[in-house]
């Protein structure tokens, strides 16, 4: 594997103390890494130092192997900023054709390079219009394409889909998951915890500009080993009589929700494995109850991400 960015006790400290400290992170090529952290936490201060638009007060910093800031590095890497604004008097194609020629691309590579990115983000027939005419999603579409048109090994996104309905929301994670299949590094910076459920392997959560837990998605949400069973014909005089049969089993049930009125109710069981649960909806069916639904209960990374902010990570307004 190897390894594309690589920082060592990072740190960026303003002056008012706000910023990053000491931070130690590693992304391996070809991981869709999303990078959260409440408002004011240092995520793209964290970022600017990546691509070398911000100086590091101490530590240091590999990008694809380069100090930051290297040229050698920073032609091989597309950021799209957070708070962008391009030349609102010059129409989209003007904007990716000025982007080309900062990137040095000749005009062959930068007319199909620009076509192929413009049908990427889904703004074909729009680019002859003048920027300043584009919708907030429009802008976020056409800085990705300046971001992905010198086709980069690494892409720093700094909240690319905040500005988006949910069509561009999901148009832009489709195209994210096949830039990552295509073997493109993504640095994601993001409010968005179920766009990171659904494409990110890896996350970092980042709060006031220290890193408070990092790992793979898969391991975050891990169901836990409680199943919930909505249940019909229910009475409380069952509970007792499915403990004791569960009991050898070690199976702990208790009731979270339920009305005597309707006959409904809401177990929540432990259980070690699947089997168990298909063995307590059988048990549930022997004494004449309806079963509704069953599932395990799932975490969210948004409990892992409040139980780790709340109540100090976040910026005080
Ligand atoms: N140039 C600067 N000078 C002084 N302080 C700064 C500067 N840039 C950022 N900060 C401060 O550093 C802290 C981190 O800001 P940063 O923008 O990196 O956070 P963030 O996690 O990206 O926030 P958000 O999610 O709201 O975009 C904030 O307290 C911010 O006010």
């Amino acid at each position: 594997m190897t390894t594309v960015v690589e920082t060592r006790g990072l740190s960026k400290v303003f002056s008012s103390g706000r910023g990053v400290k000491d931070v130690h992170l590693q992304v391996e090529r070809g991981e869709l890494f999303g990078f959260l952290g409440p408002n004011g936490a240092g995520k793209s201060t964290f970022v600017k130092m990546l691509v070398g638009l911000l100086r590091p007060t101490s530590g240091e910093a590999r990008v694809l192997g380069l100090p930051l800031g290297d040229l050698r590095a920073r032609r091989r890497i597309g950021y799209l900023p957070e708070l962008f604004r391009y030349q609102d008097w010059l129409s989209a194609d003007e904007v990716l054709r000025f982007h080309g020629r900062l990137c040095k691309m000749d005009a062959l590579t930068l007319a199909k390079r620009a076509r192929e990115v413009v049908a990427a983000v889904g703004l074909e027939g729009r680019t002859h219009e003048r920027v300043r005419g584009y919708s907030k999603g429009m802008q976020q579409r056409l800085g990705l394409a300046c971001a992905l048109l010198p086709q980069p090994e690494v892409l720093f996104l700094d909240e690319p889909a905040s500005a988006l309905d949910p069509g561009g929301r999901h148009d832009v994670r489709e195209l994210l998951q096949r830039l990552r299949d295509e073997g493109m590094t993504i640095f994601l910076n993001t409010h968005l915890l179920e766009d990171v459920e659904e494409i990110c392997s890896k996350v970092a959560l980042l709060s006031d500009g220290t890193i408070r837990a990092h790992g793979s998605v898969e391991d975050i949400l891990r169901p836990e080993s409680i199943w919930e069973f909505t249940i019909g014909g229910w009475s409380p005089s069952y509970l007792a009589q499915l403990r004791e049969t569960s009991a050898p089993l070690h199976v702990g049930i208790e009731v979270t929700e339920s009305s005597d009125s309707k006959g409904y109710a809401v177990l929540e069981a432990r259980l070690e494995h699947a089997e168990q649960a298909a063995w307590l909806n059988a048990q549930l069916h022997d004494l004449g109850l309806s079963v509704y639904t069953v599932y395990p209960l799932k975490n969210r990374l948004e409990s892992w991400f409040l139980a780790l902010t709340e109540p100090d990570g976040r910026e005080s307004q």
